[in-house]
């Protein structure tokens, strides 16, 4: 059920810690454009390439990275799968403003062969998420093969509201090599987005996945990011209970309950796939291992 709670996305009054401070902005935009250049260098690449949908978050993280490693470094591809053809003309536009080379490639063939030859045989019941997600990793298999070819890093561009919510691809749109704006909730993307200039029609576009035709996040989520991000911010970062947020945020229960859930339940997402742990080897998939931690101090 959508939630009728009717504040600006881009900030929510009385709520502390949402972005409106100008100063606050432009030391969060060069915290960002500084960490895209420091990951592209210490992963020597010569640059990023970035899926631009005409969306807000796309449009926002090339245009940090254009800030972070100038305009040649920055490979934009258009990559429209069933329903989202119309936006490409917005992500070229977008991609001549910054001055970047852009690629457009229609994945529609290829979802095509997989639903006939991989759907069919695997389950033929699959429908429009399983779908959706499909092309959401052809994405990325097209996004890899684009960073492999040039020796660049895979740009994603998730923010803070969908990493907690869940609300990506595993491995589709979740895949990539660094999230500049991973720790900004959505409604923070939004200001940030007008505070280094992003068009305003882009900025004022109903957030969609696109990947089935009118889809929404907040039909899909249940409630708008205005609503969502602060309940995430109190239960989350503040770790407050769900009953509290309620309380001191005028959203209703119900919307609370489910951003609660859909956090809970996406932890997987957010980790490193486990492995059993045996010999008390780690059970986190090696990442935090001593011996891989040496390794990488090693430079090995
Ligand atoms: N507890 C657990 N531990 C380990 N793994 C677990 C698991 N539960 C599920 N899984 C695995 O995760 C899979 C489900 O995850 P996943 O494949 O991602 O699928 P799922 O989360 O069901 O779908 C992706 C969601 O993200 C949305 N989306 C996708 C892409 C872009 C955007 C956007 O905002 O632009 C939004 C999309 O609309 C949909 O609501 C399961 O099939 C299973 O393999
Ligand atoms: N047609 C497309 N071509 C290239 N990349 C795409 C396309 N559709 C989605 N993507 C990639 O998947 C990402 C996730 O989509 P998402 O909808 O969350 O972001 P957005 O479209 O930039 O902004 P918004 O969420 O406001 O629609 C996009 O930012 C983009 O990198
Ligand atoms: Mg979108």
């Amino acid at each position: 059920m959508l939630s009728n709670h009717s504040g600006t996305e881009a900030e929510r009054e009385g709520e502390p810690g949402f972005l409106t401070d100008s100063d606050e902005l432009e030391a969060i935009r060069e915290e960002a454009v500084a960490f895209i250049k420091d990951t592209v260098t210490e992963a020597n690449a010569r640059g990023v390439v970035v899926g631009l949908s005409g969306g807000i978050d796309s449009t926002l993280t090339a245009n940090l990275a254009v800030q972070a490693l100038g305009s040649e470094r920055v490979l934009g591809l258009g990559l429209p799968a069933h329903t989202d053809a119309d936006n490409v003309q917005e992500a070229r536009t977008m991609a001549e403003g910054l001055g970047i080379e852009f690629r457009e490639v229609d994945l529609r063939p290829l979802l095509d062969v997989f639903e006939d030859h991989v759907a069919a045989a695997v389950a033929p019941s699959g429908g429009r998420r399983e779908i959706g997600n499909v092309a959401a990793r052809l994405r990325m298999c097209a996004l890899y093969y684009a960073a492999n070819a040039r020796s660049y890093l895979v740009c994603g561009t998730a923010n803070r509201s969908e990493l907690l919510l869940g609300y990506f691809t595993k491995y589709g749109d979740g895949g990539a090599d660094l999230f500049p704006l991973g720790d900004l909730y959505k409604t923070e993307v939004q200001a940030l987005a007008q505070h280094v200039g992003v068009p305003r029609r882009i900025i004022a576009k109903e957030p969609t996945a696109d990947l089935w035709a009118g889809q929404t996040d907040a039909e899909d989520l249940g409630a708008r990011y205005s609503d969502i991000d602060p309940v995430l911010r109190r239960v989350v970062d503040r770790s407050e209970r769900v009953e509290n947020a309620v309380e001191a945020l005028d959203v209703d229960p119900e919307t609370a309950e489910t951003v609660a859930e859909l956090y809970v339940g996406s932890l997987h997402k957010r980790a490193v796939p486990p492995t059993p742990g045996i010999d008390d080897r780690g059970g986190d998939g090696g990442g935090s291992h001593p011996l891989h931690l040496a390794a990488m101090a090693n430079g090995l």
